[in-house]
């Protein structure tokens, strides 16, 4: 029997969730979003099997129902659907980045009797928008659930054999830990993140080279300052205390550090860097803490159409690559060009393939 599942909001979370999830057999991706321009590419790239114009009838015919929207969307819809007819057993879950208010929320519905258990897979980009989606985006990140302590176990195993077509690492945590340790590692950077790009923009104004001279590291860093600024608005606004903590925890560690300055130390400056190489090299990020990827480092030669010979190669192979870019000290100058997998035997495979065609160098991370 086919199941329905609904995608409500198709950017780049609930659209990659929707093409997962199509690879579950017989079940039927029906999406919806607000914007008419998001519905048209969701039909024209088939991210769903079908787009719902009626939003509230696709709902009631659904076995499943998925939030892919802005956190305080998400509070919308989930007042709005306590007045549809809903089937007796659909379970309703999300994909938003804070958890504490959904789940306050999910209370409402479960007073009548509708399952919500909330979820965030760990694992997206500064990208967005339903031309980003990829079916593959979750693969390897950990996927997070929150259910109510006493949520009835064969709901959330439905929920768990729907959501393995992911290929992501789902786990289960309190929806109130879960705004604790996303605001350290994810919802606190965006903010240290945007706060080094208005201090470059500061800067920039009094010497005007700054942004030119901007190299890999800062970069980096600040790579999330590009992400949707409402998405990351509602976080912003529903994780407000936990990250006026962080705020706090941030402002005394600057203060010692700058105390390390003024006493022009050279010990204590090294070893306040070595200990966060320490901490930082030590993160299990290659196995899957997080983002995942499978790089490979390819040493270039500098002669004009390098890149789409080896992308030429990959795709004579039917090889898919994630992500390319080339890496160098100096942005300027060719050097490093780094391709990432979705996993390790498409990375083992490229290799073979591209020292089947030429002598360059390759390594790994
Ligand atoms: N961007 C990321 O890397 C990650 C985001 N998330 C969460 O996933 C959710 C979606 O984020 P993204 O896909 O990144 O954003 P996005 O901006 O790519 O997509 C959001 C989509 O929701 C639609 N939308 C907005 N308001 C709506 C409404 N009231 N009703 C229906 N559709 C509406 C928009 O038109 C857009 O297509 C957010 O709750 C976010 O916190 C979770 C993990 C990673
Ligand atoms: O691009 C990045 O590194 C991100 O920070 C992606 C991300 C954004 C929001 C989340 O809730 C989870 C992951």
């Amino acid at each position: 029997m086919t199941r329905n599942v609904l995608v409500i909001g198709l950017g780049l979370i609930g659209g990659s969730l929707a093409l997962a999830l199509q690879k579950s057999p017989e079940t039927k991706v029906i999406g919806y979003d607000i914007s008419e321009k998001t519905r048209e590419l969701a039909e024209a790239l088939n991210v769903v099997h079908e787009v719902a114009e009626d939003v509230e009838e696709a709902a009631k015919k659904a076995d499943f129902i998925f939030f892919g929207t802005p956190v305080n969307a998400t509070l919308e819809w989930m007042d709005q659907l306590k007045q549809w007819q809903l089937k007796k057993n659909v379970i309703i879950s999300d994909t938003g980045s804070t958890k504490g208010l959904i789940m306050k929320k999910a209370e409402e519905l479960r007073e009548q009797r509708i399952t919500f258990i909330g979820g965030h897979p760990m694992a997206g980009s500064h990208k967005s928008g339903i031309a980003a989606a990829k079916p593959y985006l979750f693969e390897n990140a950990y996927y997070i659930l929150t259910p109510f302590d006493d949520e009835d176990g064969n709901n959330i195993i439905a929920l768990q054999q729907l959501l393995k077509f992911t290929l992501a690492k789902i786990v289960k945590i309190k929806a109130e830990e879960h705004d604790h340790m996303t605001a350290v590692v994810s919802h606190f950077p965006h903010i240290v993140a945007a706060s080094l790009v208005h201090q470059l923009h500061e800067e920039n104004k009094k010497f005007p080279m700054t942004s030119m001279l901007a190299a890999g590291g800062f970069r980096d860093i600040t790579r999330i300052a590009s992400s949707n600024p409402m998405i990351w608005r509602d976080i912003t606004l529903q994780n407000r205390n936990e990250l006026v903590g962080q705020l706090d925890a941030w402002i005394d560690e600057m203060h010692r550090v700058k105390k390390i300055l003024l006493e022009n130390d050279d010990k204590t400056i090294e070893a306040y860097f070595q200990k966060a190489k320490e901490v930082r090299d030590a993160l299990p990020i290659s196995t899957g803490a997080f983002y995942t990827t499978y790089d490979l480092y390819v040493d270039i030669p500098d002669y004009p159409g390098v890149i789409s010979e080896i992308t030429g190669y990959l795709a004579e192979e039917k090889i898919s690559i994630t992500n390319i870019r080339v890496v160098e000290t100096r942005e300027d100058v060719f050097g490093i060009l780094v391709i990432s997998f979705q996993n390790e035997k498409d990375r083992e495979k490229a290799m073979k393939c591209i020292r089947s065609h030429t002598n360059f160098e390759m390594h790994v991370s």
